[in-house]
Formats: structure tokens, C-alpha cells, sequence
């Protein structure tokens, strides 16, 4: 585990930070040493041309000097606002502020608060104190090159409302890139939620540890671009509170490419490679077959068999030709109505089921749900799963079973969960898994699985705990039909392998989900975001995989 595999909640840094503080750390040092590094990096963002993250800063600023025909600069520096609120990230703030004056920009404070915490008022008398100036009104801003939010960070417990939430609106509304300092104040910590109004950032530079906002959908219209300052929290210090295996990991290319079915044993054969068993498609939906088999070629899967209805599966096979394609018994409208009469689950490794199955298969899924095969479901799959009952069914398996709903699905499949989770996507999957014991992979913009830790290693206290994997990067590239049917067809490939392997099941869909975005993110970049269909997506996947498991 490296740090970017940590995320925490505000009670968790909490915590850690107070372990850090009883142990001997000043929290004016810690402060300091925190601040300094952002101010670092704030100037190298200004600084280096070309990265991406530094170009989205630069671009912005020199887009709008030249929208206002005027230069990028005044003097030699941009000038830079510094937004101050009253708790610590005001603190940040305004040592970042000095540290950015001493530097030779020209810095603006902006802070509309008459009390603030001891540490942070020493900080604004000392800014003061070099005539760094002051105002309470946003006016003083518009002239600004850049802001740097310091209104509010972790501390943050309760709506933003009256003056301080027009001021927000006001700051958001001056269309000057904002870089916010550990969250874009206004943004809850854990859910992500908006708490009345929040900044609109163009980058956020999380402190420390990464926290749960910059993996909740809600909260990245706000969020931005990230990154994490890495202030050197002991690890001894993270474990205590996290545990050592903590409940929520953040996938990171190490922890995917750990679990892929790399490199292969010289003497393997091609059942010892896994063998999955796909079902899907219909004659309206025959696309989804295809989609899903390629996605599971590419997880490198010993033997492929493919079950569709008869009449497309002469189409199957000219796409497919390594594949054994198993034609199904129909209903009028081309849908299976059953797996035949022949077929023997138990000789697959697993089962992949439901992209363009339409409702009409229901018979066909319920077999594989009776089946005692670790098992894919999706799609179609699920719609017919939440007609069936979701829990009793799941809860009654004997195999490992991953579900991968987008939110509409999700919500059809637990009714019962909309109430207690609202929009927290991350608590809503934690519950889904808990409640029927398969592993859940909620889509997204980041992707959020979750499954029920293995019981047997648990002390009493965690036997029920769960292990959400959260997928910090991906592209809206993929938010196009069919991306999850190749998804869908790499996840069964990948888990049919694990298993013919003896390989840990449990990070199968996180690599899955990490490796499915990173095709997305390369398609994206060399042919637009407007390129990547899903076909084209599966085309990706081989050559994502060369790049990163290099
Ligand atoms: N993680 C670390 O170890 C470090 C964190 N640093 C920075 O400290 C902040 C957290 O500071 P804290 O003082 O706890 O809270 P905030 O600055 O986020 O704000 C709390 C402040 O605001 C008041 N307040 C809360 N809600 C509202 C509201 N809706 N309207 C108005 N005022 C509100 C509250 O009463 C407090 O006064 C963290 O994010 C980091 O930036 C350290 O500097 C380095 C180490
Ligand atoms: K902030």
C-alpha cells in the first residue's frame, strides 16, 4: 500500500492529526510545513508550462487576460487572492499568502471574518504586519490572476448560508480559476454533498491523506483536477486509525496491476487460463454479445463459450472465431427463452450474464442464479434479478456473485436503501453488499465496489465489515452505451481466470474497473473524448495493459 491507496474520513484525519500533535508535533510547525508546500506548488503550477495540471491553471488565466486584451501581467507576477476563512484552512491560507508575497507576487487577502482561531489570527496579524492587504468585500478580487480558497477545509460542519454563502456565489461567479486547499469549501468531506453553495475549483491540492469527497461523483464539478500534498503522516500513525487492511482503499496502478493474471505459468493450458461461459444478446441487442465476448478476449481467457438465441449465432461466430458459440432456443422476438437443454454450467469457471438479454431471458438467468458458479451479472441481468428479489436471491448463493448496476439499476435492485443513503454512493454500496453478501460495482464517474471482507480471518468485531475499492480515474469518454457490456465481458474473464488460477478473488473488480478506465483514458486521448465508442474501446484494452503493466 502506498499513500494513495489510503482515503479517509474527516473523523479519520482527525484522529491521525491528533495522534501527530500528542506525539510532539506543533500544530503552528505542522501548519507551516503544510502551507509551505502548497505555496511550492502552487508557484510551479504557475510556473512550468506544459504539464496538464499547470496547464489548466495557466490556460485559464492567460485565456482571460487576452479575453480582457490585456497581458497576463501586470508587473512580473500574476496577482493571486487568497481566500480566508476562520478555522485552520484560513490558517494554510495565509501562510500561503506570505510565503507568495515574499516570493514577489502580488498577493490580495480576502477575508470577511472578524473571529478566527488563535493560530490563524496570529497569521493575519503577521500578514498584516508586512501590509499585505486586507478587504471584506469581493470587489477587491476581480483584478485577480488566480484565488487560492482557504474558506473552509475538513472543519466544515454545517450549510454555508446568508452572507457568506453570497460571497461564495459571487467569488464563483468572477469566472477566475480558483485552486482550493484541501476541499473547495462548501463541499461536505465525506459525502462530497454541497452544503448550501460550495467553490467551484480548477484544482484542489488535497492535504495528506485523500479524502472521500474526491471519489463521490456529486463533488467533482466542484473538485476539479486533484492531487495530494504528501505532508509525511507516519504510517504507524494511518495504520492505527485505518487498521491494516483498511475498509476503503483507493485502486492505484500497483494495486491493479498486482492482481492481473501476469505473468502466465510456461506450462498452462488453455483450461488452466479459465474458462468463462457469456450469456447475452438478443436479435434486437445482438451488439451486447459481441461487446462483452471482445471484452472478455482481452482479459486473455483460456476458453470463451458464448450462449445467445440461435438465430445470431452464425453472427457470433464470424466476430468470434476463437470462441464456441452456443445457440439458445428463442421467443418470437429473438430473446433466449432458455439455455439448452444440454448445457453444463458446472463446467465453466464462471459465468458472465445479461448485457442485451432484454426481460424476455428470465428463465436463462435464473438458471445461472441457481447455478453454484461464481457469476457476472448485468444489464438485463439485474433488471430481471430486481423482478426475482434481489437479497433473498443473492443471500442464497453459494458462489461469489458481482453485480455491476449504474445508478438505475442500483436503485431498482435495493429500494430499500434509498432512503438510508440518499446520493452518498459510497455508503449506499457499503449497505448493498452487507445486505445480499455479493460484491457490488456501482458506475460512475468513479467507479465504487464493495464486498464483504472474507469472514474467517476477521477478529469478532469485524465480521461483518466491509471493503469498498474506489476508481479515481476514468473519463466521461466512457459515459457512452455499450462501454459497460465490454466491462462486463473483462470482468468475467478476469474473475474466470482468477479462479482457474487459485488466484485471490477479492481485487478482480478492481482491477477490472481500473484497467476498463485506462483504455478509456488512452482511447480518449488519442482519438477525443467524442471517439471512443465502445467497440473501439475493446481495441484499447491490450494496448492499456502493455502500457501499464510494463
Ligand atoms: N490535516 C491536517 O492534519 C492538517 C490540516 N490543516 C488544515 O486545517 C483544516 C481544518 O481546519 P479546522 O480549523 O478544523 O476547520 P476549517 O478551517 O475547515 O473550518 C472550520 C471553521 O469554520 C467554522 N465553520 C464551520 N462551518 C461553517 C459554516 N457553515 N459557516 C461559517 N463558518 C463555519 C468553524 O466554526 C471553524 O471555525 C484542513 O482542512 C487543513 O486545511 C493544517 O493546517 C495542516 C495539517
Ligand atoms: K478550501
Amino acid at each position: 500500500m502506498t499513500i494513495q491507496n489510503f482515503v479517509v474520513t474527516a473523523d479519520q484525519m482527525r484522529q491521525i492529526e491528533t495522534r501527530i500533535f500528542a506525539a510532539g508535533m506543533p500544530v503552528a510547525a505542522l501548519m507551516e510545513k503544510v502551507a509551505g508546500l502548497i505555496a511550492r506548488r502552487i508557484q510551479a503550477l504557475l510556473k512550468a508550462e506544459g504539464s496538464s495540471a499547470t496547464g489548466s491553471v495557466r490556460d485559464l488565466t492567460d485565456r482571460r487576460k487576452r479575453e480582457e486584451g490585456k497581458n497576463l501581467v501586470k508587473s512580473q507576477f500574476p496577482v493571486i487572492g487568497v481566500l480566508v476563512g476562520p478555522g485552520h484552512n484560513g490558517g494554510d491560507a495565509l501562510v500561503v499568502a506570505r510565503e507568495l508575497h515574499f516570493q514577489g507576487f502580488q498577493v490580495v487577502i480576502y477575508c470577511p471574518f472578524s473571529k478566527l482561531k488563535e493560530l490563524t489570527k496570529n497569521h493575519a496579524d503577521y500578514a498584516r504586519s508586512l501590509n499585505i492587504p486586507f478587504f471584506d468585500k469581493i470587489e477587491a478580487l476581480k483584478n485577480c490572476d488566480l484565488l487560492v480558497d482557504g474558506l473552509f477545509g475538513f472543519g466544515l460542519e454545517r450549510e454555508i448560508i446568508n452572507a457568506t454563502a453570497a460571497a461564495l456565489d459571487e467569488i464563483n461567479n468572477l469566472n477566475i480559476p480558483i485552486l482550493s486547499i484541501d476541499l473547495p469549501s462548501g463541499i461536505h468531506t465525506d459525502t462530497g454533498e454541497v452544503l448550501g453553495t460550495a467553490i467551484r475549483a480548477k484544482h484542489t491540492l488535497c492535504l495528506g491523506l485523500w479524502k472521500m469527497a474526491f471519489l463521490q461523483d456529486r463533488a467533482l464539478e466542484y473538485i476539479g483536477s486533484s492531487e495530494l500534498i504528501d505532508f509525511d503522516i507516519p504510517a504507524a500513525d494511518i495504520a492505527a486509525i485505518l487498521g491494516e487492511t483498511p475498509a476503503i482503499q483507493r485502486i492505484t496502478r500497483a494495486s491493479a496491476t498486482q492482481h492481473l493474471p501476469l505473468p502466465r505459468s510456461p506450462i498452462s493450458h488453455k483450461y488452466t487460463n479459465g474458462h468463462l461461459l457469456i450469456i447475452a444478446g438478443s436479435r434486437r441487442y445482438s451488439g451486447a454479445a459481441i461487446l462483452a465476448a471482445l471484452g472478455a478476449r482481452a482479459s486473455g481467457i483460456g476458453m470463451l463459450s458464448i450462449a445467445v438465441p440461435e438465430s445470431i449465432k452464425a453472427m457470433l461466430s464470424s466476430q468470434l472465431p476463437e470462441a464456441l458459440v452456443i445457440g439458445c432456443p428463442e421467443t418470437q422476438s429473438g430473446a433466449i427463452s432458455e439455455l439448452p437443454v444440454a448445457i453444463d454450467l458446472s463446467s465453466y469457471d464462471a459465468i458472465a450474464a445479461g448485457p442485451g438479454l432484454t426481460l424476455e431471458a428470465a428463465i436463462a438467468v435464473e438458471s445461472v442464479l441457481e447455478s453454484d458458479r461464481p457469476l457476472v451479472l448485468d444489464a438485463d441481468g439485474l433488471n430481471i434479478l430486481a423482478q426475482l428479489g434481489t437479497v433473498p436471491i443473492l443471500s442464497e448463493r453459494s458462489a461469489l456473485t458481482i453485480i455491476t448496476p449504474h445508478p438505475g439499476e442500483f436503485k431498482r435492485l435495493f429500494p430499500e436503501l434509498a432512503d438510508r443513503t440518499g446520493e452518498d454512493r459510497i455508503a449506499a454500496t457499503q449497505a448493498a453488499a452487507q445486505l445480499c453478501g455479493a460484491t457490488i460495482l456501482l458506475k460512475g464517474a468513479k467507479v465504487c465496489i464493495s464486498c464483504k471482507e472474507e469472514g474467517d480471518s476477521l477478529p469478532d468485531s469485524y465480521a461483518s465489515r466491509t471493503i469498498t475499492y474506489l476508481n479515481p480515474e476514468s473519463t466521461p469518454a466512457l459515459a457512452r452505451g455499450g462501454s459497460g457490456d465490454v466491462l462486463t465481458g473483462l470482468l468475467g474473464g478476469l474473475l474466470a481466470t482468477a479462479i482457474a488460477r487459485k488466484s485471490p478473488l477479492q481485487s478482480v473488480a478492481a482491477t477490472a474497473a481500473w484497467w476498463h478506465a485506462q483504455a478509456g483514458i488512452m482511447a480518449a486521448k488519442e482519438r477525443t473524448e467524442l471517439g471512443v465508442d465502445a467497440f473501439t474501446l475493446t481495441q484499447y484494452l491490450i494496448p492499456t495493459l502493455r502500457e501499464f503493466a510494463e
